[in-house]
């Protein structure tokens, strides 16, 4: 019941973009995510925090199947784009990992150009038909990424050339390039400086609604700033959920009022 007229969150009656449920993740007998359900909506940023070695970045990667590239990582439950199953074995996970994007803790720009960096994946998905196509591309990318008017004129260089703060926002950039529907970044911010920080935030800021986000943060500050949910995880098993507000002022669980209170952690 809505008790005080305010108008619903916009989306708020649309399906999630991506669901978990009843997620397990063991490496070798050892498990590192145990029991863990959650819905991401599209139009919000989705912050995972808790004390480090909870599984944060364990259950991140399990939204694009990052874990299948680690031998000893078994993924069991359902996780869900839209209503397709992404552990189905007729998902093509080079076509799940374009819908589903990533952005590490450390910039990873190919050894290439800048343009280069960013047109790899629309080439290997055939998204441009020509040249023209593929400049679009190039420019639109970068440009919402905010690095367009710092590289626009020097495309050919090479992107590990760039400040890491830059290197990032060209990651970004890379990510968007091949129009995906949910971008995953795993403490995007913890090698940069805060002034880069700064700029990446609101970056996440620009970005929200145009992507489902969902980024892993050690920094209790950038997640209440970035985010409009959050989950706390602890020992492997998502604690609690929900607004980042409530989260942030009034949370239900003992565990995850003596996090944000710097109890532990
Ligand atoms: N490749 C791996 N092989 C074996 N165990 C792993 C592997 N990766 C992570 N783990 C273990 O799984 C648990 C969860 O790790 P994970 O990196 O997901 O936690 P996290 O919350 O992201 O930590 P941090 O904040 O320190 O990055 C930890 O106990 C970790 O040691």
């Amino acid at each position: 019941m809505n008790t005080n007229n305010a108008p619903p969150p916009v989306g708020s009656n649309q399906p999630p973009k991506m669901t978990a449920r009843g997620v397990n993740v063991f490496y070798g007998a050892k498990q590192a995510i145990k029991n863990v359900s959650l819905d991401v909506r599209a139009d919000e940023v989705t912050a995972f925090i808790g004390p480090s070695g909870c599984g944060k970045s364990t259950f991140l990667r399990c939204f694009n199947r990052m874990n299948d590239t680690v031998d000893s990582a078994r993924v069991e439950g359902e996780i869900k784009l839209d209503e397709t199953d992404i552990y189905a074995a007729s998902m093509d996970v080079v076509q799940l990992r374009a819908r589903v994007g990533m952005v590490f803790q450390k910039p990873n720009p190919f050894p290439k150009s800048i343009y280069e960096n960013i047109a790899y994946g629309p080439r290997i998905h055939g998204l441009a038909a020509n040249k023209t196509d593929m400049d679009g591309i190039v420019e639109g990318s970068l440009r919402r990424a905010g690095l367009w008017e710092e590289v626009k004129d020097r495309l050919g260089e090479s992107g590990t050339a760039m400040s890491g703060g830059q290197q990032q926002r060209l990651c970004i950039a890379r990510a968007i390039a091949v129009d995906p529907e949910v971008i995953l970044m795993d403490e995007p911010c913890s090698a940069l400086d805060p002034i880069a920080t700064a700029r990446i935030e609101e970056l996440i800021d620009d970005l929200r609604g145009k992507y489902a986000i969902i980024i892993v943060t050690h920094n209790m500050q950038q997640a209440a700033r970035v985010s409009q949910k959050t989950a706390f995880f602890h020992l492997g098993t998502m604690v609690e959920y929900g607004d980042t507000s409530t989260i942030f002022t009034n949370p239900s669980e003992g565990r995850t009022k003596d996090y944000i209170t710097g109890r532990y952690g």
